[in-house]
């Protein structure tokens, strides 16, 4: 990997060069599967700025969701913490973290034959005691859920038998009516076509901009999160290479370092990213 433009412990700053403050944050992770002998992502300090949209990037394999698992709590860092405002994700009991953290993974729990509608009112588990039935918050939190993920015309239809896409956006439903401060979303483009994917980003970003979400979100893209995204986190075969303000990020160099791709960056009148040729394996 070339070398990160940052020492490993470095805060995200922002574009005066000021730390910004932290609703998540990893320290010292080391995350590993059962089945595999080594590290997979080695990082000894994260930092997802609040009330902000960070989007993290990287090639397939790099890490991004091995790190997402660990900052939702599926997955238990072989070394290192992980905090939410502060407090321990362990210090959290499942009910407790889900009021604070909505996910959406790219392994979805299959429910079953249930419908969209039903699904949605799933996401509302976190908001109710044991016997208490819905009440007028929850229905009015799956209908505005279900009214920003665009699905009115499939909220009958039977999970099972909708295209990947409709799934894709039943699950974003689901995820927006728990109604947390903290989103973390693994690939909520994956499937969309064009109109959804933007329909999906303008939602994180309202969100984000009347309700002041944390929202850390991975996307392929690269030219998309560049444009969308408040702060860039770029991965690289298990570590982080560069994190910070999109105009920082995303160079020339950090697209054939970590993406292998011969791009031009154009920084007016709007940062883009127009990619011409794979570069040869490394
Ligand atoms: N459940 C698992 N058990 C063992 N190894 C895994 C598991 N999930 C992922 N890995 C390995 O961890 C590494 C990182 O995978 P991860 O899914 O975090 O990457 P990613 O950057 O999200 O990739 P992509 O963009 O392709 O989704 C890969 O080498 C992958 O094979």
């Amino acid at each position: 990997m070339a070398e990160p433009r940052h020492t490993t412990q470095e805060r995200i700053t922002d574009g005066d060069g000021v730390a910004v403050e932290s609703a998540l944050v990893g320290e010292d992770l080391a995350l590993s599967y059962p089945s595999v002998d080594e590290t997979i992502v080695d990082c000894a300090r994260l930092d997802i700025p609040a009330e902000s949209v960070t989007a993290l990037v990287g090639p397939n394999g790099s890490g991004k969701s091995t790190l997402l698992k660990a900052l939702s709590n599926h997955l238990e860092p072989a070394e290192g913490t992980v905090t939410i405002h502060g407090e321990d994700l362990d210090s959290f009991d499942q009910k407790e973290l889900a009021r604070e953290l909505g996910v959406l993974s790219q392994e979805n729990d299959s429910l079953g034959s249930i419908s969209v509608e039903n699904l949605v009112y799933h996401g509302r588990y976190p908001h109710r005691g044991f016997f208490e039935g819905v009440s007028e918050d929850d229905h009015s939190a799956v209908e505005r859920a279900i009214e920003l993920a665009g699905i009115e015309q499939i909220r009958d239809a039977e999970l099972g038998q909708l295209s990947g896409g409709q799934k894709q956006l039943a699950w974003i439903a689901m995820v927006l009516a728990q109604d947390t401060d903290v989103l973390l979303l693994d690939e909520p483009t994956t499937f969309l076509d064009v109109h959804h994917q933007f329909r999906v980003l303008e939602t994180i970003r309202q969100l984000n901009e009347e309700k002041g979400v944390t929202v850390a979100v991975i996307l392929h893209d690269i030219a998309q999160a560049a444009r969308f995204a408040d702060y860039l986190i770029a991965m690289c075969d298990g570590e982080l290479y560069d994190w910070g303000p999109p105009e920082e990020v995303v160079t020339e160099q950090l697209l054939a370092d970590v993406f292998g791709v011969e791009a031009t960056v154009q920084h007016e009148p709007e940062l883009q990213v127009l990619p011409r040729r794979a570069l040869p394996d490394r």
